[in-house]
């Protein structure tokens, strides 16, 4: 967009220039349907940040108001987006979600009565600190260059932690908003890079809805939904196997729920280590499917075999609840470190996909009927 802008007519400019409201719009009413504040926070940092820029910024800089303007979105934009990447979510009609935009709101009227109705002298008290003094031809000031820099490092470190498709989104999209300030004096640079931002929000939210819907909350992996759409999308050459925990009901009995489900975890964790082309889903309860698309079985089994290894020789920790009742304080400090360990292993049964097999659910049927063989020949091994 920005190398043709110059050739567009001006119809397409003036669609261009109204892009980032119309986004704004669309990704408003998506956030509330999906309940995102992050969303809305985005939506009202970057809407007002471009108001911005299109009321004062399209003036030479060394104007005192545009300044200013600059100065303070300078400092707005990536102290407000990491903040918002930090703050947990947690809906977006919550009394915390309603704090946060009206702290926004607060923010957007104090900046514009800094922009319009302070002395000189304060002005440029502010300007001291922030004001665009250009570094290397970009335009953008070295102190909000350094508040820039430090929100994105905190950004990143926010996003390494966890990589969700949300936090990659709201990543982004702040890189998207903060990048136009570097290049202000390029034509509609604002238009398209707010637009860009507010697409990359959009989507997250779309994805992240979708990995909800798809993903098992418990072990991260996709579900059973998912499976099914993904084996309807296949007609022929794949492998599936079935994999159960053993004796899963008493470890269940023996040490509660809590720790049946850290179980359900660590094996899921380990599964999804499979290599040789295996995509792993949770079934349902202690079951998990792994799919070979266009792999035969021989080659499935002897990747399931090494992943049963695998699990069979990983100990998994358990604590001691009960004695840490009973233990004295200083006892109890001890007994906070995993006291003992349990081998965990699983029954795989795998088929591969035929002409005899009229649709995917007679796969299922069969790797099933393998995993009972495997339980009956004592656990712990792969049949096919
Ligand atoms: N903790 C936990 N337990 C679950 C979950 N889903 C299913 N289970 C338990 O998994 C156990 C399944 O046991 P069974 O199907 O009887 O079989 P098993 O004890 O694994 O024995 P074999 O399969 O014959 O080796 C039941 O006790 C369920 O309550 C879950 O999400 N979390």
């Amino acid at each position: 967009m920005l190398i043709w802008y110059a050739e567009l007519s001006s119809s397409l400019k003036d669609i261009i220039y109204w892009m980032p409201y119309g986004l704004a719009a669309v990704t408003a009413m998506l956030a509330i349907q999906f309940n995102r504040r992050q969303l809305i926070v985005v939506v009202l940092v970057n809407t007002f940040s471009y108001w911005l820029i299109v009321q004062y910024l399209q003036q030479p800089l060394d104007v005192p108001e545009a300044k200013m303007a600059f100065t303070l979105v300078c400092v707005f934009i990536p102290c407000n987006m990491v903040l918002n990447l930090l703050i947990k979510e947690n809906g977006s009609k919550t009394l915390r979600a309603f704090l946060h935009y009206w702290m926004l709101i607060v923010q957007a009227l104090v900046i514009t009565i800094l922009i319009n109705y302070l002395s000189v002298d304060a002005q440029s008290l502010i300007e001291n600190w922030f004001a665009p003094r250009p570094i290397d031809g970009l335009v953008i000031s070295s102190s909000a260059l350094a508040i820039s820099t430090l929100c994105l490092v905190i950004a990143f470190v926010r996003l390494a932690h966890r990589p969700t498709s949300l936090t990659i989104g709201l990543f982004f999209s702040f890189v998207a908003s903060i990048f136009p300030l570097a290049f202000l004096d390029r034509e509609a640079i604002s238009s398209v890079f707010f637009s860009a931002s507010m697409l990359i929000v959009l989507y997250s939210g779309f994805r992240a809805s979708h990995e909800l819907a798809y993903r098992d909350e418990l072990t991260g992996l996709l579900g059973r939904r998912m499976l099914f759409e993904r084996l309807a999308g296949l007609s022929k050459n794949y492998t599936l196997a079935m994999v159960d925990i053993d004796h899963f009901k008493k470890f269940n009995d023996t040490y509660g729920h809590d720790v049946g489900d850290d179980v359900l975890a660590m094996v899921a964790s380990k599964l999804d280590q499979v290599e040789g082309g295996g995509q792993v889903f949770r079934y349902g309860g202690e079951e998990f499917t792994v799919l070979f698309k266009g792999k035969k079985l021989d080659h499935a089994i002897a990747f399931l075999d090494d992943i049963r290894e695998l699990i069979a020789e990983t100990p998994f920790a358990i604590r001691d609840k009960s004695n840490r009742e009973k233990a004295s304080k200083s006892a109890r400090k001890e007994n906070t470190k995993p006291k003992n360990t349990v081998q965990i292993t699983v029954s795989i049964g795998v088929a591969e996909k035929s002409n005899q097999h009229a649709n995917a659910e007679e796969v299922i049927k069969d790797a099933d009927k393998a995993l009972y063989k495997a339980k009956d020949k004592g656990r712990n091994i792969v049949v096919g």
